[in-house]
């Protein structure tokens, strides 16, 4: 078996190390790739080749794939959560601290300077005084959005002694969990932005969240409030940051997403989609993709995909697995331990798992299966894809 992965971004090789050259090919160019490994990379626009079965995002954000063209073919799309979260939160504190204290303006007042000796130290201690911060300790944030980035940067403003509110009516048990108890929970989002110095944003882009902070939540804030939005440009109605700068209410606008707008504004530091790049992040978000790809591909199992059921089958010994996606719909399962049972394939184990319009069925049968059961499998109205993996069991006596 040889697997060909294509990669659309630069990814750590400590991740690709994961991928057996033995096993897989790698390449940025390549035709008739087996999965996808990318970050960023914009796949809307792209002709995806039929022959892709996976699709690998190093990192947290899938806004840039085609989800329902690639749950319509049956590819499962798998992310790496909570692998870049420090990395951001570190770069959120950053930008709250670099807002709260002036820093690039004070040091491009200094870079700006020309006197020297005596006359220099007189202009830096005459001209500090245009640079007077506040400090972090007893100002309020509001975080919306409590996932992996967000419960980061909740704990960590809150160890620092700020007054930290969250926002996130589908919080998991496990991001609740890690929450710290102090942090106190907002009714909504207009209840969140009405009693924060700071906003800072952790959603993923969908149709739900694009243009969330607008005009009317803006005028909410506190005058001389800082926005922060390390998620994705279209969260903020970025016309209307403009406007909040301009009348004097919003005091900073900190963002990860430059725009001919927003570049060489004053009161906006924007960065070139900093947050995840860190070489920490980019290890573990890589080793995650490789290491979820790999028990996908030769496995069967999925962990951590965005479209797809959680599903882990350790392989039976001696047997053989097939595995078959389908609409989720009724007598799928029926239908496929049938197909098996009319070519006198017996079943040694059977996991089905479901995710709305998917569900996936993963099937030990205890000798090879033929050909003809597969074609039969594949010929089930409703069936998506079927792959069969072999005897990827332990041997048994
Ligand atoms: N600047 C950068 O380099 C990076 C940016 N990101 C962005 O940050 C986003 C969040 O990342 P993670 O925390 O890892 O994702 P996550 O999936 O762990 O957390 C997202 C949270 O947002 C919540 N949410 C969704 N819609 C909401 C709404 N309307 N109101 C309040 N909460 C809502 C979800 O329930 C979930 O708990 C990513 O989707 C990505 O767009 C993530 C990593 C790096
Ligand atoms: O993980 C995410 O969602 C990010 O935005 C990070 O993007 P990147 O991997 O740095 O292109």
């Amino acid at each position: 078996m040889s697997l060909k992965i294509q990669t659309l971004n630069n990814i750590s090789a400590r991740g690709l190390d994961r991928l057996p050259r033995d096993l897989y090919e790698v390449a940025s160019e390549m035709s008739e790739p087996d999965a996808i490994i990318l970050r960023s990379a914009n796949m809307h626009n792209m002709d995806i080749p039929a022959s892709v079965r996976a699709i690998g995002r190093a990192g947290a954000g899938v806004n840039n794939i085609p989800l329902d063209k690639m749950t319509e073919r049956g590819v499962p799309v798998f992310n790496a959560p909570g692998a870049n979260a420090n990395a951001v939160k570190e770069l959120v504190l950053s930008g709250m601290l670099l807002s709260a204290r002036n820093i690039l303006g004070a040091w491009k007042y200094v870079e700006e300077l020309t006197s020297t000796g005596e006359d220099l130290k007189k202009e830096v201690e005459a001209g500090k005084k245009k640079f007077k911060g506040v400090e972090l300790p007893g100002r309020t944030l509001g975080v919306i959005g409590l996932g992996a980035v967000g419960v980061n940067v909740a704990n960590a403003a809150q160890a620092l002694g700020m007054a930290v509110s969250g926002f996130d009516p589908g919080i998991t048990i496990n991001n609740a969990w890690r929450l710290s108890a102090g942090v106190a929970e907002a009714l909504s989002v207009d209840d969140l932005m009405s009693g924060s110095e700071f906003v800072s944003l952790h959603v993923p882009l969908v149709d739900g969240t694009r243009g969330l902070v607008n005009a009317d939540r803006l005028k909410l804030m506190p005058k001389g409030a800082v926005l922060l939005n390390f998620s994705r440009a279209e969260i903020v109605d970025e016309d209307a940051v403009l406007e909040s700068l301009a009348e004097g209410h919003l005091k900073y606008y900190v963002c990860d997403f430059p725009s001919e707008k927003l570049r060489g504004h004053e009161r906006v530091i924007t960065l070139p989609h900093l947050g995840a790049s860190t070489d920490e992040a980019e290890d573990n978000s890589a080793i995650m993709i490789a290491d979820q790809l790999r028990d996908w591909l030769e496995v069967g199992n999925i962990r951590n995909s965005v479209n797809f059921p959680e599903a882990i089958m350790p392989p039976t010994a001696n047997a053989h697995r097939v595995v078959v996606i389908n609409k989720n719909q009724p007598n799928m399962v029926g239908q496929i331990t049938s197909a098996l049972a009319r070519h006198n394939h017996n079943i040694a184990d059977l996991l089905n798992k479901s995710k709305g319009e998917i569900a996936l069925s993963l099937v030990d049968v205890d000798a090879e299966v033929a050909q003809g059961a597969l074609d039969e499998l594949a010929a089930i109205s409703g069936v998506l894809c079927v792959r069969y993996l072999g005897a990827i069991g332990p041997k048994a006596g």
